[in-house]
């Protein structure tokens, strides 16, 4: 039994992340193989209203799962990023491999830097946690919404809609895309979102053979860090459309969990760190740090001010 069906979406990012998977699998064994299924996401179907507002958890992951729990897949790579907190009866997550990097960029038309950037410049990004942080630290420049894949983002600066745009670095780097002109932002002036960077390698719970696999290219730095971050999010209801950031480290043995909630508008930010070596606890106990500085309170404002 060599062969594995594997699933994706269809864009450049998701088929590129994929076929690294696979390269990596048959790195260790040759002899594997691996089919493709592509599959169209509720995500990928909604392109022109900011996904904040669509709200629903795991718009790029539920037909996938679904196609898992038929066994028409075996297997999924998934942004990390984009992974909902609960997972499905019957699945699991098999392997999380080496993070990339997890910063944020900043990418502006004229290659200005996010702090040489005119009063008045128009950012695109529908990411509140990157709007909170960008008008935190540039309360003069203008957050409007952007969608679609990286390639159309990409368009949607050269052609002028934008002045620039706040893009993940490790997208960019999966596609080879190197811009010299890019400002990596420091986790000091836009703290990633959870899991930025990292992938999540999604199977049956019970296909032991394939987690036997899997479990060869599992980082387990990584997967410790990430879990530190999603027990973080876990803490706060609606995480992944809030402005919450949360981004892990090793730190002399120890994870460095550092994270943050902010408005949309950047005037208000709760931050907070947390040290310890169990990813669980880190997490919970940086939750708790931040429900001490009032992280409910803004949080349930910022979920009334979606409603509206
Ligand atoms: N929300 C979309 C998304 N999901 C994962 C990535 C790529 C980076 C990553 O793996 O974290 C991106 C694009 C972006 O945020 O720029």
């Amino acid at each position: 039994m060599n062969a594995i069906v594997v699933g994706t979406r269809r864009s450049q990012l998701a088929l590129t992340q994929t076929q690294w998977v696979i390269d990596r699998l048959q790195e260790m064994d040759p002899n594997l193989h691996v089919s493709l299924e592509k599959i169209v996401t509720k995500g990928d179907r909604i392109l022109d209203v900011t996904l904040s507002k669509v709200g629903g958890k795991g718009l790029f992951v539920k037909e996938i799962e679904q196609a898992l729990l038929e066994k028409r897949i075996d297997f999924a790579v998934h942004s990390m990023k984009d992974m909902p907190g609960e997972m499905p009866d019957g699945l699991t997550i098999g392997a999380i491999p080496i993070r990339e990097n997890p910063h944020d960029c900043f990418i502006s038309q004229d290659g200005r830097a996010l702090k040489e950037m005119p009063a008045g410049a128009v950012v695109g990004t529908s990411s509140l946690r990157r709007q909170s942080q960008i008008l935190s630290l540039r309360p003069d420049l203008v957050v409007k919404p952007i969608r679609g894949n990286l390639g159309t983002r990409l368009d949607k600066l050269k052609n002028g809609t934008f002045d620039a745009i706040v893009l993940a670095v490790a997208g960019l780097a999966r596609m080879n895309m190197s811009y010299d002109q890019f400002d990596e932002l420091s986790v000091k002036e836009m703290l990633p979102a959870v899991g930025q960077g990292a992938l999540a390698i999604q199977c049956r719970a019970d296909d032991a053979a394939l987690i036997e696999r899997l479990a060869q290219i599992n980082h387990e730095e990584t997967a410790r860090a990430v879990q530190a971050e999603r027990s973080f999010l876990q803490s706060f209801q609606g995480g992944c459309h809030l402005p919450v950031a949360g981004y892990a480290e090793w730190m002399n043995g120890e994870i460095q969990l550092s994270g943050l909630i902010g408005d949309p508008e950047g005037k208000q930010m709760i931050y907070g760190a947390a040290l310890g070596t169990d990813p669980v606890q880190v997490g919970k106990k940086l939750a708790q740090e931040l429900q001490e500085q009032g992280a409910e309170d803004l949080l349930d404002r910022v979920r009334n001010g979606l409603v509206g």
